[in-house]
């Protein structure tokens, strides 16, 4: 498959120097290793490697997910890849799903759900941060409806019972169980984030009677370096980020 002008693209030097880009003839992008000019990356199947002024070279690859989210701007707190394949998983996300998000943030968790097909709305009370993440979307081409509200006023916004699924990632999120709750269908999952053991005996005082508590848990990545004859977890990395919990809207 050939590199198409407008195309998103991954030219990847290494594991720390990566950098995703769109294909534009006349431009170019520059790094330590000089100049790339990105008339040389249209044509070239993915895979292939490009050549740098200064005669180093770079993959083009065709950008993941993962490649995607970490090309955004951020102004928040973000929800990682380890946890988001999860949440898509157990939100049911697929094409056709309507999917309700509170808050934006930096637009990981929209970016998530419309990458897998989902119809999101996504309710965010700041400003900045909506304009944040509705940018990070439109740069790598995600059509997500952001709305300047709260969470709770979904079912204002939309009329109750229009949703599949919900994620929800806002501070006190038990306020608003009720709203998520109105604006679910029946037996619709939902996926709360919290960052602390109290916060989640929080939400589930406030969700009895009106969800199953189906999980709550906590995702553990663990990375490895692998050098023949050293193989062994790698030293530093991501260590605690939050837990979820896994409801699903009950009468
Ligand atoms: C930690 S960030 C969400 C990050 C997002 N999950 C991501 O991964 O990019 C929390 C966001 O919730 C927003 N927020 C707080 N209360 C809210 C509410 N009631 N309704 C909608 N958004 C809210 C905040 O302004 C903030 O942008």
């Amino acid at each position: 498959m050939e590199v198409r002008e407008g195309d998103l693209v991954l030219i990847y030097i290494d594991k720390r120097r990566k950098k995703l880009v769109k294909a534009i003839k006349g431009k170019v992008f520059g790094s330590d290793l000089g100049v790339l000019k990105l008339d040389d990356v249209i044509g070239k199947r993915y895979g292939e490697s490009v050549e740098f002024s200064t005669g180093a070279r770079a993959y083009i690859l065709k950008p993941t997910l993962e490649d995607v989210l970490f090309s955004f701007k951020r102004r928040t707190q973000v929800i990682y890849p380890k946890d988001l394949g999860l949440m898509a998983i157990k939100l049911g996300a697929g094409p056709g799903k309507r999917c309700l998000e509170g808050g934006s943030g930096s637009g990981f968790v929209a970016a998530t759900l419309s990458w897998f097909g989902c119809d999101v709305a996504s309710f965010e009370v700041r400003k900045e941060h909506l304009y944040v993440a509705k940018r990070n979307l439109e740069e790598v081409g995600l059509r997500v409806t952001f709305v300047n509200a709260s969470i709770g006023e979904a079912p204002e916004v939309y009329g109750e019972e229009s949703f599949d699924a919900a994620a929800v990632d806002v501070g006190d999120p038990w306020k608003y169980v009720d709203g998520v709750w109105r604006a679910l269908k029946g037996g619709a999952p939902a996926a709360f984030w919290l960052p602390t053991y109290n916060q989640l005996e929080k939400l589930k005082e406030a969700s009895r009677g009106k969800f199953i508590w189906m999980e709550s848990l906590e995702v553990n990545e663990r990375r490895l370096k692998v050098e023949k004859g050293a193989t062994r977890p790698e030293q530093t990395g991501i260590t605690f980020t939050g837990f979820w919990a896994f409801l699903r809207k009950v009468y």
